[in-house]
């Protein structure tokens, strides 16, 4: 018998090795085990892969003289279960790309290095008989590190540990050579069952009746995906924890993802303030060893509630009860490169694959997952009001075209526009004055979008993109001043005359949340004084960036004094800020005019999102949007109908006009030195598309940025109107269009289902 091997190589293909007798170090068995990890010579290279199949000689491809052997088995059991592999399968054949690569996103990193599995669970500790004295006086660093491990005492540490507490590695094993000090595995308790630590709230009758449901579909062991669409701040945590609690009594894991991690420190306390359960968190901001911890505790059923951002959806699980998928629209949830998925449609297929309940939660559902609702495909539970006497904050429309933004005086006399109009700073004031908190959001971080010469027009622009660079600019300090480009990191100083004209008028155009809250601070600072009389907290990918300050900007906030909150879409993702009565969005709906056929859904749901922050607690909050048009259409529906029904009559609109969800979309990417080559390579591929492919084909053309750090993209769009049919021509066509000579120095990549272009 040969093992067949799926190896990290972009090629559409697994290799065949022999196994001989003495490979297998790790078992008797003859053969390693399908879903283990094997190591291989490769060409040049030593790879690590995962063994598929077990295949008999006969009917492998490969000439008796060219077959290897594996080097070694590194498991003696599978590391990936059949329903791994099933998943790695599907995934590979549904996003066209390569097994061995699908593999390889799957495994945690030091999996795919080919670490031991009980890596983190080694421990060390001091053997009995070992003393102060079994130490020479010149080996000082030796017995420094002994120390180190003493103070652990009789049980020791594990080595995770012991290294962050600054022994090295080198040192361990010498004592352990010297006989010093031993190594063991401790064995992982089995987790106590999950308790309730406080008591469920009461449901309302919408609640009930969506939380019945899931049980019941968890109770009878069947697969059921749930549109649960609630309304901003109308309970569904609630609902989801009472769902939980029956998955995890019959003791059963739970899957929760959520669009970002870091951003939201009270996620987990929301779910640990009721369940004394083993938590686990996964996310990018992990290190590699947490990153392996956490995969096997979710693996060995350790993990009872894991909380995750999308790349949770791909880790194995023991005994998976529930998924939960919150703010189900989120479009973090699609990977945007290497294997493109979207972690709700893995969500669904691994309910499918389980016969478990998936939950998609949100207050403004995607159009597709609309669309699967209307196709039977997702049962919509419905939650139409705020628990308690909350009411929904009303919007109202403020327009700008009648009124002009308020100017304000700097010291030396000359005038800004400060981008806010009086009725919203009027606003502002009696809702700080009332003793309760303003968010204002803005989606644009830095000071300002543009700098621009007012005598020649010349615009500062990144030299490696199609792009403005943004002014970061702090009054306070020179230092912290600096154009940079959002789309590929370039920085450069902030040049005093304007580099084609010589002219000193060099303006920064615009706003940015850091110019708001300057001029935010200049309207509502003490005259007299200046000093700031409301604290003006800016949330953005620039303030959050240390490790601990989403943290402190939390804190502040839930203090509940008067403060205004300056914010980009980070605030809209789910935060609770109690004292918060008054939204403001002082230019939102410009994504209504957008030419981007999805712009006014994500522009509706992220309006909405923010707007939901308002009035959460125990007073009544409003919403106002400032606007250059106030007679789009758009904008009314949203205002005056909700979102559920501006997402009806858009959905309406894609399917007139055949576009997804009621088409199937793939995007084919193409980047390179230049653009005349990519769209080569393009015509080319269209070239040999099979002639009945029966597909609208649109493009070649050039991407929405063409230029992006120095490199050039164009793009293809295929659309169809049955799945069935793209995947069709893509299993024939994909592969081919890789091997055209004219893509041989290109970058081409395929993105199905894709949420942009
Ligand atoms: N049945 C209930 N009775 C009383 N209070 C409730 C009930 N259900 C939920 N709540 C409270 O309502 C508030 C809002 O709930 P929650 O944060 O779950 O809303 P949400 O639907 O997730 O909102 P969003 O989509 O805006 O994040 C919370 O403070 C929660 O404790
Ligand atoms: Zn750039």
């Amino acid at each position: 018998m040969l093992v067949q091997v799926a190896l990290p190589v972009p090629l559409y293909r697994v290799f065949d090795y022999s196994v001989s007798t003495d490979n297998n170090i790790l078992s008797n068995v003859s053969l390693p085990q399908i879903g283990s990890r094997v190591e291989v010579s490769f060409g040049r290279q030593t790879l690590i892969g995962i063994v598929i199949a077990h295949i008999a000689r006969a009917d492998s491809n490969v000439p008796s003289g060219k077959l290897k052997p594996i080097n070694k088995c590194l498991d003696a059991e599978p590391i990936l279960n059949a329903s791994m592999l099933k998943l790695a399968y599907w995934l590979a054949r549904y996003y066209h790309y390569p097994l061995g690569d699908v593999l390889a996103v799957i495994l945690p990193s030091l999996v795919r290095q080919g670490k031991p599995l009980d890596l983190l669970i080694t421990h060390w500790r001091i053997l009995p008989h070992v003393s102060d004295d079994d130490f020479h006086a010149n080996a000082k660093k030796q017995k420094q590190q002994f120390d180190m491990l003493k103070l652990h005492g009789a049980r020791g540490a594990s080595e995770d540990v012991l290294l962050l507490e600054g022994m090295e590695r080198a040192f361990l094993k010498t004592l352990e050579e010297k006989g010093l000090i031993e190594r063991y595995i401790e064995p992982k308790q089995a987790p106590s069952p999950v308790t309730l630590a406080k008591m469920p709230l009461d449901l309302n009758e919408e609640q009930q009746q969506a939380v019945s449901a899931i049980i019941a579909t968890h109770q009878a062991q069947r697969y059921t995906g749930f549109l649960l669409n609630g309304i901003t701040g109308s309970g569904k945590t609630e609902v989801y924890l009472q769902a939980m609690q029956a998955v995890l009594e019959a003791g059963k894991q739970v899957l929760i993802l959520v669009p970002e991690i870091g951003l939201t420190p009270q996620t987990r306390a929301r779910f640990a303030s009721r369940f004394a359960a083993h938590i686990v968190l996964l996310h990018s901001g992990m290190n590699n060893t947490h990153r392996l911890q956490g995969w096997q505790d979710c693996r060995t059923g350790h993990a009872q509630i894991i909380i995750g951002t999308r790349s949770a959806v791909l880790y194995p699980f023991a005994n998976l009860g529930l998924i939960v998928v919150d703010e189900a629209h989120d479009g973090s949830y699609k990977q945007q490169d290497t294997l493109r998925y979207h972690a709700a449609d893995v969500a669904l297929y691994r309910g499918v694959q389980y016969n478990i309940p998936v939950i998609l939660g949100t207050a403004t559902p995607s159009l597709e997952h609309l669309k699967l609702v209307d196709d039977g495909k997702l049962v919509e539970y419905q939650l139409r009001t705020r628990p308690g006497n909350a009411k929904p904050a009303p919007m109202q429309l403020i327009d700008a075209r009648l009124q002009s933004t308020h100017q304000q005086t700097t010291d030396d006399g000359a005038r800004y526009d400060t981008g806010l109009t009086d009725a919203m700073i009027g606003a502002i004031r009696q809702t700080l004055e009332a003793g309760d908190q303003v968010l204002v959001f803005l989606n644009r971080r830095g000071y300002a979008p543009v700098l621009l010469c007012e005598a020649c027009g010349w615009q500062a622009d990144c030299p490696r993109c199609d792009a403005h660079l943004t002014v970061h600019y702090n009054s306070q300090s020179q230092y912290s001043s600096y154009l940079k480009c959002h789309h590929c990191d370039w920085q450069a100083y902030i040049p005093t005359v304007c580099p084609d004209c010589g002219s000193q008028n060099l303006d920064a155009k615009g706003i940015g949340t850091t110019r708001l809250s300057e001029n935010l601070h200049a309207i509502f600072a003490n005259p007299q004084t200046s000093k700031e009389l409301y604290p003006i907290i800016q949330i953005d990918r620039d303030t959050t960036r240390r490790k601990d300050s989403w943290e402190n900007i939390y804190q502040r906030i839930n203090q509940g004094n008067p403060a205004i909150l300056v914010g980009t879409q980070m605030v809209a993702k789910g935060h609770h800020f109690p004292n918060v009565t008054l939204v403001c969005l002082p230019n939102a709906d410009r994504g209504f005019l957008s030419a981007d056929f999805r712009s006014p859904e994500h522009t509706a749901q992220l309006m909405i999102q923010v707007a939901g922050r308002s009035g959460r607690g125990n007073k009544a909050g409003r919403v106002l949007i400032q606007t250059l048009q106030p007679d789009n259409d758009l904008l009314l529906k949203l205002v005056k109908d909700g979102y559920l029904s501006f997402a009806r009559e858009l959905l309406q609109e894609r399917k007139m006009m055949g576009l997804p969800p009621y088409t199937h979309a793939a995007l084919i990417r193409c980047e390179g030195k230049t653009l005349v080559s990519t769209r080569q390579a393009l015509k080319d591929a269209i070239a040999i598309l099979p002639s009945n492919h029966n597909l609208a084909v649109l493009g070649p053309i050039d991407a929405p940025m063409s230029k992006k750090n120095s490199r050039y993209h164009a793009q293809l769009l295929l659309l169809a109107k049955e799945r069935q049919q793209l995947h069709h021509v893509l299993s024939h066509w994909w592969q081919p269009v890789l091997a055209l000579p004219s893509a041989k120095y290109l970058k081409l990549t395929l993105d199905i289902d894709p949420i942009g272009w």
